[in-house]
């Protein structure tokens, strides 16, 4: 094996770190004055991590007798770090193409729910699936989110709510996270809805008993690796005193507190996530002021997604409101069979135009910060020496095009590269 820098990045116009000092987040004004090299070059090593970022003519000395495996000429170009998706549920058979006609004829996420539509669907078609099956349609969803620019993603499961399936889930999980470029954070999310036939108190007590004791043995053996817990916390789903239970089974066995909050009632669940120390709330469109200010000073990550207002209709999350009391916000896709979207700039561009945040935050949410909601933030998320050699080439000469052009990332992504190997080239298929 070659023991060359694996791959230079030279000349492009511009390079976005993002940060320079090993900042694991960034928060108010360190959201808007994100770290940027006008000209300059990015070396990565034979290890696949960060060799050396900085001014182009800098780099050109320092590296003049170096050769390197490959060479991408980036002038008049932009490099930006590998894009991070905080949220997603990319696991499950039976689309619900249907269910958007209904909704937007008028019914609202939990009229569908109720009907026995939405998440059940959903549970019934994976339940059926085989593991072949579902770990097709997952890779082919996590290459298109690769296409767009994902480099590290959260994957969900949450659509089994039974121990067989959620394993299933979790394994589909862990073999694309074997097999495939793209870094994975993996989530056990059985209490994703309220099994039909079931109490609350029976899927909780079947979660706690029957699930999290399998699921550590699992992973204590070696065979299976979970990062997060996640309990969608609503009014109809699992209430406040479940969520708790969940969470902190899942928190002693060394799992990240990560989940649903606040989505569509306010529940208090960015307080109870706050008290548990959890390190990210998803949604929080109905967040309180004392909700907030409880996970400024926890230090718990706000991950937004913009897709799910969007499509429901629902009122946006505050995120003005959270940017300015500290909060570290972080954003995701959210895709699911309700929210189909597998591309953080879109992402990106409606958190800006529908929750009022400048492209530097929304770039910083979807980088360094939503790599800090997966305890990621000392490996990826900016690019910064000894840090993952994640990044995109984007083909203009100012970064902020890849949030402006509406759907224009496919045509502004000319390399996705990942520890150093290029895994999307689409500079063959621009020069046709
Ligand atoms: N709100 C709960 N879970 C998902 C939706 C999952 C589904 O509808 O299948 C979400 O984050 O939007
Ligand atoms: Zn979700």
């Amino acid at each position: 094996m070659s023991s060359n820098p694996r791959l230079l990045v030279k000349n492009a116009q511009q390079v976005v770190l993002i940060c320079n000092n090993g900042e694991k987040f960034l928060t108010k004004l360190g959201m808007q004055n994100l770290c940027v090299i006008e000209n300059g070059s990015v070396v990565i090593g034979s290890d696949g991590l960060i060799e050396a970022v900085g001014p182009a003519e800098v780099l050109r000395a320092q590296y003049s007798r170096a050769s390197f495996d490959h060479v991408i000429d980036a002038t008049g170009m932009c490099v930006v770090p590998g894009l991070v998706d905080a949220h997603t549920h990319p696991v499950w058979e039976g689309d619900r193409v249907h269910e958007f006609a209904m909704k937007l004829a008028g019914a609202s996420y939990m009229d569908v729910h109720r009907a026995g539509g939405g998440i059940h669907f959903t549970v019934e078609r994976t339940r059926a699936a085989a593991p072949p099956e579902l770990l097709a349609s997952l890779r082919g969803r996590l290459v298109r989110m690769q296409r767009a620019g994902t480099t590290l993603v959260e994957c969900k499961s949450g659509y089994g709510l039974e121990l067989q399936t959620e394993l299933k889930m979790l394994e589909a999980i862990e073999e694309a996270r074997r097999t495939l470029p793209i870094n994975i954070s993996s989530t056990y999310c059985g209490a994703h809805a309220v099994p039909r036939g079931k109490s609350v108190a029976e899927a909780t007590e079947d979660i706690l008993r029957v699930q999290l004791p399998e699921l550590k043995e699992r992973m204590s053996a070696g065979a299976l690796g979970v990062d997060n817990i996640d309990v969608f916390c609503e009014r109809g789903v699992f209430d406040l005193g479940s969520t708790r239970a969940i969470l902190q089974a899942g928190k002693d066995m060394g799992l990240n507190i990560n989940f649903h909050g606040d989505e569509l009632h306010p529940m208090n669940a960015a307080q109870l996530g706050a008290e548990l120390g959890a390190l990210a709330i998803s949604h929080l469109e109905e967040v309180t002021d004392e909700g907030i200010a409880a996970m400024a000073t926890a230090g718990t990550a706000a991950v937004l997604l913009p897709t799910t207002a969007y499509i429901l209709r629902l009122p946006q999350p505050r995120a003005r409101d959270m940017l300015e009391a500290g909060v570290i916000v972080a954003l995701g896709s959210d895709f699911n069979p309700n929210a189909y979207c597998c591309s953080m700039p879109i992402v990106m561009h409606l958190a800006c135009v529908n929750m009022k945040m400048s492209m530097p935050e929304a770039l910083a949410a979807a980088t360094i910060n939503a790599a800090y909601a997966l305890r990621r933030s000392d490996t990826h998320g900016s690019l910064e020496v000894n840090k993952h050699g994640d990044l995109l080439v984007l083909d203009t000469p100012r970064w902020e095009h890849l949030i402006y052009q509406l759907g224009g990332h496919q045509e502004l992504i000319r390399y996705v590269v990942i520890k150093g190997n290029v895994v999307v080239d689409n500079n063959k298929t621009m020069q046709l």
